[in-house]
C-alpha cells in the first residue's frame, strides 16, 4: 500500500476520525451517503483542509505529519471536480499548458501530449471552454490534471454534472486511464454503476468514519452493508474472453468462477474483461437443473445469507475461487431450507459486461 493516511477533523456538527492505507495504483472509490465526509477526505489530502491533523504519505513522500505540511501547489496532486472549472478565455491547449506551468514534473511535453492522447482531445485544442460540450470540457479538465503529472489524481463526482449519455461517453476514457497509467487514483462517487466499472478498491464512509475497505469484489460481497440490500446489488468478476461462438454470438470468460457463457458481443480472445453479475439474476437449486435454458449453472457453497426487507434473502455463494451475490425470496429460502454451509448449484441467467 503506498498512500498512507490518519487524519482527524472536527467542525462542531461533524467531525471526521479515520485511517486508511490505499493502493499506489488503480482506482479506489470512495463511496458513502451525502454529507459523510468523501469531499472532506480528497481536500485533505490535497491539502486545502488545514485544520485537519493527521499523516499522509504518498508513494514514499511525506505530505504531511506532526513536522511538516507540504503547501497544496507543492503535493504533486490531480483535482477534478464535479464542474470541469477551466478557464474561459483561454482555449483548450491555453488551458492545458497552463496546467504544465504548474507541474513538478521536468516541463517536457511528452506528458501533455500522452494526457491529449489518452482523453481523445486533440481535435479540440483550438476551441474555448463554451464551445465544448458539458462531456469534453470534462474530458479537458481530467486531461489538465494529468498533464501536470501528478503523483496522485484526486477525482470528486466527475460525472455527477452530466446525462446518462454524456457519462457513458467520459466513462470509456476514464477506464483507459485505469489501465494506461501506474497513477493512483481516489474517485469519489455516488453511482453504483461508475464504481462497479472502475473501481479496485472500494472505501464505504458513513459519518466520517471509514464503515469498509478492501477489493471492490470483498467488499461488494459484505452482506452486513448496506449496499448490498440496494436494489442494483452485484458481483464484479474479472475475466480473459477464452471463446467466441460467430453462430448464436456466445461468449466464453475464463472467471475465477469458473467458465462464464453470455452474450457479450463480439470480443477478441484473451481480451480482459470486466463482468457484472447482478444477485437477481442469480439462483439457487438443490440438484443440478436438467434441460434448463440458463447457460451457466455452477457448484456453489452458502457462505453467508442475510434477510433483506420483507420478502427476500440475499446469499452469499462461494463459486470456485469467487464469490456470487445471489437474491432469493424468502419463502424459496424457507422451502428449500437454504443456511449456509449448504451445497447449492448457482444459475446465472444473465451476465453483462462493464465497459
Ligand atoms: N466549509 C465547510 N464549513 C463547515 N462545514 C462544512 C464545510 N464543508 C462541508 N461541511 C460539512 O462537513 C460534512 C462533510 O461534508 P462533505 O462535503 O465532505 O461531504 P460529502 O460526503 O462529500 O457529501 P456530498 O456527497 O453531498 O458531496 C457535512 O456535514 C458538511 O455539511
Amino acid at each position: 500500500m503506498s498512500i498512507e493516511l490518519a487524519f482527524r477533523l472536527d467542525r462542531g456538527d461533524f467531525s471526521l476520525d479515520l485511517s486508511l492505507a490505499l493502493p499506489g495504483a488503480g482506482v479506489s472509490a470512495v463511496f458513502g451517503p451525502s454529507g459523510c465526509g468523501k469531499t472532506t477526505l480528497l481536500r485533505i489530502m490535497a491539502g486545502l483542509e488545514r485544520s485537519a491533523v493527521g499523516h499522509l504519505r504518498v508513494g514514499g513522500r511525506t505530505w504531511q505529519d506532526v513536522n511538516q505540511f507540504v503547501p497544496p501547489h507543492r503535493r504533486a496532486v490531480g483535482y477534478v471536480f464535479q464542474e470541469p472549472s477551466l478557464f474561459p478565455h483561454r482555449s483548450v491547449e491555453g488551458n492545458l499548458r497552463y496546467g504544465l506551468r504548474r507541474s513538478q514534473g521536468n516541463g517536457d511535453n511528452s506528458r501533455l501530449e500522452q494526457s491529449i492522447e489518452l482523453l481523445g482531445i486533440r481535435h479540440l485544442l483550438a476551441r474555448r471552454p463554451h464551445q465544448l460540450s458539458g462531456g469534453e470540457q470534462q474530458r479537458v479538465a481530467i486531461a489538465r490534471a494529468l498533464a501536470m503529472e501528478p503523483a496522485l489524481l484526486l477525482l470528486d463526482e466527475p460525472l455527477a454534472g452530466l446525462d446518462e449519455a454524456r457519462r457513458h461517453e467520459i466513462l470509456p476514457y476514464l477506464e483507459r486511464l485505469h489501465r494506461e497509467l501506474v497513477l493512483p487514483m481516489i474517485y469519489v462517487s455516488h453511482s453504483r454503476e461508475e464504481v462497479a466499472r472502475l473501481a479496485d478498491h472500494l472505501v464505504v464512509m458513513d459519518n466520517g468514519r471509514v464503515q469498509a475497505e478492501g477489493s471492490l469484489t470483498d467488499v461488494f460481497a459484505r452482506l452486513d452493508l448496506a449496499i448490498a440490500g440496494q436494489p442494483g446489488a452485484e458481483t464484479v468478476i474479472e475475466g480473459v474472453v477464452d471463446d467466441y461462438d460467430p453462430r448464436d454470438g456466445v461468449v466464453r470468460v475464463n472467471s475465477d468462477a469458473g467458465p462464464l457463457h453470455a452474450v457479450l458481443g463480439q470480443l477478441e480472445t484473451g481480451q480482459p474483461v470486466r463482468l457484472q453479475v447482478q444477485a437477481r439474476d442469480v439462483s439457487v437449486a438443490l440438484t443440478a437443473p436438467q434441460d434448463s435454458s440458463i447457460l451457466n449453472v455452477m457448484p456453489a457453497r452458502i457462505e453467508d445469507l442475510a434477510e433483506q426487507g420483507a420478502g427476500h434473502v440475499m446469499l452469499r455463494l462461494r463459486v470456485g475461487d469467487a464469490v456470487l451475490l445471489a437474491r432469493v425470496s424468502r419463502r424459496s429460502a424457507r422451502e428449500l431450507s437454504l443456511q449456509s454451509g449448504l451445497e447449492v448449484h448457482a444459475q446465472v441467467k444473465s451476465v453483462a459486461l462493464l465497459g
